[in-house]
């Protein structure tokens, strides 16, 4: 299947397809939420079905169950084998109403929010919210918008808790949690299944409690778990210090800088000296699109929240004298900071080094850094050549002949195994400076071998000195190509993107390559 290029390329790459693409996104969601609505993956569960017998368990016309079915094939959703409609592994797994993992609760609340959306434009006029709920809801109402909204919450944070866990596996979590504006309670839950000594306090408004405590029960935790009808903006009416792990799992979004400085010093406050405080949450700094979309979905949907950037949530919680974690980035759009009055205690974290790595370098401005194995790396004989006929530094310092040979290259990529890519923008000089911070970074984590190859002929001096010594010889490092290295092909095989440039104007990407051992 193609995946529409806005959501893995590069804008400036992609052209005019970029911009039709993001013009029909909507036609994605469409066929989601309607094939949702309608429950057809359900019905598939079990078993192959043919389109007569879809259209008539579905209520729907023939020949708008056989347009359907083509476009759910072409997004990979189903399958067809001769004339029977079959589930895809994805629809299996997350479509089926009724499983462990099923994901429609969350796909049909971003449809109820789709009509909101429409009124971007008043709330960009009106600098806010225009959509209010009305003041005298009905109680019915009220109580199924809630368990709507807290469903979907649910179906969020059951698969966020999965990749959450396996951190915390070496230490061990014990005593009490505080799971603050708590919704479903599924973070907790996981937490509760995972560590059997632990007991939770569920924070929330009362009206969402009451259906929390419905869906814990239903896990099996009742007797584990206490609940805690609150306003987090007001004093919260729990002891200091007697929280092992606190945890604010998509809370510090839904507010603005006021009412979450309020909400960290509180969380502080509550946590034991030995304990930790887990953030789950959108931030700037990790999926900069999504958080960027998930912003305006505040702006649109709420009150004041907003999508913080980490450097503002991490000087927050310094100010709290806490410690804190490097951005944690999970799998998926959103990412963990978890901070400890005492430092020793996040050493015990699973965060392995290269990940705590990658996530540094990156925060160093790099647009992004991609873990490579050495092998994929290509030191064909021909790439210096380029360097010798057809540029004119060929002959500096650091450039061919006096840069590493292919034969050098292929015989010390044999002493590492791991590498990095690293993908940059002009102007050259910053990006060489930051190769080096990076393999600083690298070699203070424990890569005593950390070295780097950057992009271009060194540009740390406006020019060389005129009797050819380098004035640099401690910062100055080869380019990659320069070395002897593909750079396309090596760009390619890691999955990333890479092209000549056709005009002056063209966008113009670097990448440095940074061997870690
Ligand atoms: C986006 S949901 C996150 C739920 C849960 N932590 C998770 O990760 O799935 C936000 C939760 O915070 C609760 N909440 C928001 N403002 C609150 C407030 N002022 N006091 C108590 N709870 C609040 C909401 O009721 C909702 O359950």
């Amino acid at each position: 299947m193609k995946i529409p290029p806005y959501l893995n390329r590069d804008p400036q790459e992609v052209g005019p397809q970029y911009l039709e693409d993001l013009a029909t996104g909507y036609w994605f969601s469409e066929v989601l939420f309607t094939a949702v609505e309608t429950g057809i993956f359900t019905l598939l569960d079990s078993g192959g079905k043919n389109i007569d017998e879809i259209a008539e368990a579905l209520n729907l016309s023939r020949r708008g169950v056989e347009r359907f079915l083509h476009a759910l094939c072409a997004l990979g959703l189903v399958i067809r084998d001769g004339s029977l409609y079959f589930n895809t592994k994805i629809s299996r797994k997350y479509l089926v109403k009724g499983k462990e993992d099923y994901l429609g609760d969350s796909i049909l609340w971003r449809k109820y929010l789709h009509s909101y959306w429409q009124d971007l434009k008043k709330c960009l006029r009106m600098g806010g919210r225009v959509n209010f709920a009305p003041a005298q809801e009905e109680p019915e109402r009220l109580r199924e918008r809630i368990r709507k909204y807290i469903r979907a919450m649910d179906c969020v944070a059951k698969t966020k808790v999965e990749e959450i866990i396996p951190l915390f596996e070496s230490c061990f979590v014990k005593g009490e949690i505080l799971d603050v504006g708590a919704g479903s309670g599924a973070i907790t839950a996981g937490f509760l299944e995972r560590y059997p000594l632990t007991r939770a306090v569920l924070m929330d408004l009362p009206e969402v409690l009451d259906y929390t405590r419905e869906l814990m029960r239903e896990r099996g935790f009742g007797e584990r778990v206490a609940y805690c009808p609150a306003n987090i903006l007001e004093a919260w009416p729990v002891g200091k210090e007697r929280f092992n792990l606190v945890i604010l799992s998509n809370i510090v979004h839904a507010y603005a800088e006021k009412e979450i400085q309020f909400v960290l010093e509180r969380a502080s406050e509550t946590l034991k000296p030995e304990g930790f405080l887990l953030i789950h949450d959108f931030f700037i700094e990790h999926y900069p699109e999504k958080a960027a979309l998930f912003d305006l979905n505040m702006f649109i949907n709420t009150y004041n929240g907003k999508v913080f950037s980490e450097k503002w949530v991490r000087e927050e919680l310094h100010r709290q004298s806490l410690y804190v974690t490097e951005l944690i980035p999970l799998g998926t759009d959103t990412a963990l900071m978890i901070a400890a009055k005492d430092k020793r205690n996040l050493e015990n974290l699973c965060l392995d080094a290269k990940s705590r790595l990658v996530a540094r370098i990156k925060a160093l401005g790099f647009r992004k850094v991609c873990p490579v194995p050495v092998e994929t790396i290509h030191v064909p004989d021909w790439a210096d050549v380029r360097c010798r006929f057809g540029c004119e530094q060929y002959g500096k310092p650091h450039c061919p002949p006096n840069s590493p040979s292919p034969q050098k290259t292929r015989k010390l990529l044999k002493d590492y195994t791991q590498a990095l890519l690293l993908e940059g923008e002009p102007p050259t000089r910053n990006f060489q400076y930051r190769v080096l911070q990076a393999e600083k970074e690298a070699f203070q984590a424990g890569y005593y071998k950390a070295f780097a190859y950057w992009a271009g002929p060194c540009s740390l001096c406006v020019s060389c000195p005129p009797e050819g010594k380098c004035r640099r010889t401690r910062e100055a490092r080869p380019s990659m190509e320069g070395a002897g290295i593909d750079v396309f092909e090596t760009i390619k095989r890691a999955g990333l993107s890479l092209r000549t440039l056709k005009d002056r104007d063209d966008f113009i990407k670097y990448f440095a390559l940074l061997l870690l051992e």
